[in-house]
């Protein structure tokens, strides 16, 4: 990044922050599909107190032209449209802290997975999202971990589209694999060879296999709900059977560099858009909850890529 603009980096983010508390971008999200707004619309439902409409108007225009010049919203020569993304809308993390909620669940008035369920569109961007981190993450673990070698099926629990899954059965041509999970998540995924889908909740059951995979999932439950989880793995797989987890792992002290930082990133996100009581853990807490769940525990094997590790939790 050329120096200049390393040091007016801040900018965007005060001018967002400021657009968000304003009520800008939540006025905006909530006009019809693709209907623009004019500066004008904009300021009169601005929060009372500008003494000015007229040139609290032109402000906003300059604003958000600004913020369009770097993809958060979209200007004509008169008007401002979106933005798409949901994560924009007014934050409520204070007030999630203060009243002991989840900040999506006030901003929406659902849990993020219901709320997805209600949401099509929303759902399959998700889903396309989850995928494309996946096959990173996923091509970078089957470089070096050689967990799977010798199971006859995988269960993928949360696997979404069945990124994963596909990755992992066409390395390893024995496996058959059972994707699981959601059933407005499932309908939405394509065929895989080698890869049934299965619709369900896996705070219900897990269907059964010789073992499980899972990423990015116990990072979404509460520890009453990881182990009630792993306790349905523990039912579906055979003694020997285990569970292979991909997940964030936190260190116990934070480390201030950018790898360092990415961790608690993620578990911000957890915070501000998860499930209530989700978030990331380190390996000790993990090792714990598998324990409390039957298993022997956790066992760190690989860290493999953007701070991702895979578990195992063996019977
Ligand atoms: C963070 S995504 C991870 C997706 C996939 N494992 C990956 O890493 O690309 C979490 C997944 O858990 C699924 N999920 C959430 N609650 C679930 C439940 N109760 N039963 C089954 N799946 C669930 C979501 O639909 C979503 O696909």
């Amino acid at each position: 990044m050329a120096a200049q603009e390393l040091m007016t980096a801040h900018i965007v983010s005060m001018t967002l922050k400021a657009a968000m508390e304003l009520g800008l971008i939540d006025t905006l999200t909530g006009a019809p599909a693709g209907r623009a707004l004019t500066a004008d619309e904009l300021a009169a439902k601005l929060p009372a107190g500008a003494t000015n409409k007229a040139e609290a108007a032109a402000v906003v225009d300059r604003m958000l032209r600004f913020l369009a010049s770097h993809g958060v919203v979209r200007c004509s020569a008169e008007e401002v449209t979106g933005p798409d993304s949901p994560p924009l809308r007014r934050h409520h993390l204070a007030e999630a802290l203060l009243e002991g909620r989840v900040a999506f669940e006030i901003a929406h008035g659902m849990p993020a997975f219901e709320y997805m369920g209600k949401n099509p569109q929303l759902s399959a961007l998700y889903n396309q999202a989850m995928s494309q981190l996946s096959t990173l993450v996923c091509g970078k673990m089957l470089e070096s971990f050689t967990g799977f070698d010798g199971i006859g099926i995988l269960v993928d629990v949360g696997g979404g589209i069945g990124t994963n899954l596909g990755m992992i059965t066409s390395k390893y041509k024995n496996i058959k694999g059972i994707n699981f999970d959601l059933p407005f998540v499932v309908s939405q995924a394509k065929p895989i060879p080698g890869v049934e889908h299965i619709g369900g909740d896996m705070l219900d059951y897990v269907p059964s296999g010789d073992a499980i995979f899972m990423k990015s999932v116990l990072h979404l439950l509460s520890d009453e709900d990881c182990v009630k989880l792993l306790k349905n793995c523990y039912r579906a797989v055979p003694d020997r059977g285990k569970v292979i987890a991909m997940e964030v792992v936190l260190p116990v002290t934070p480390e201030a560099t950018q790898a360092g930082r990415f961790p608690f990133l993620f578990d911000i996100i957890c915070l501000i858009n998860g499930l209530k009581g989700g978030k990331e853990r380190t390996e000790q807490e993990y090792a714990r909850l598998a324990t409390d769940a039957g298993f022997n525990g956790a066992i760190r094997s690989t860290v493999t890529f953007g701070g991702f590790s895979v578990l195992e939790f063996t019977k």
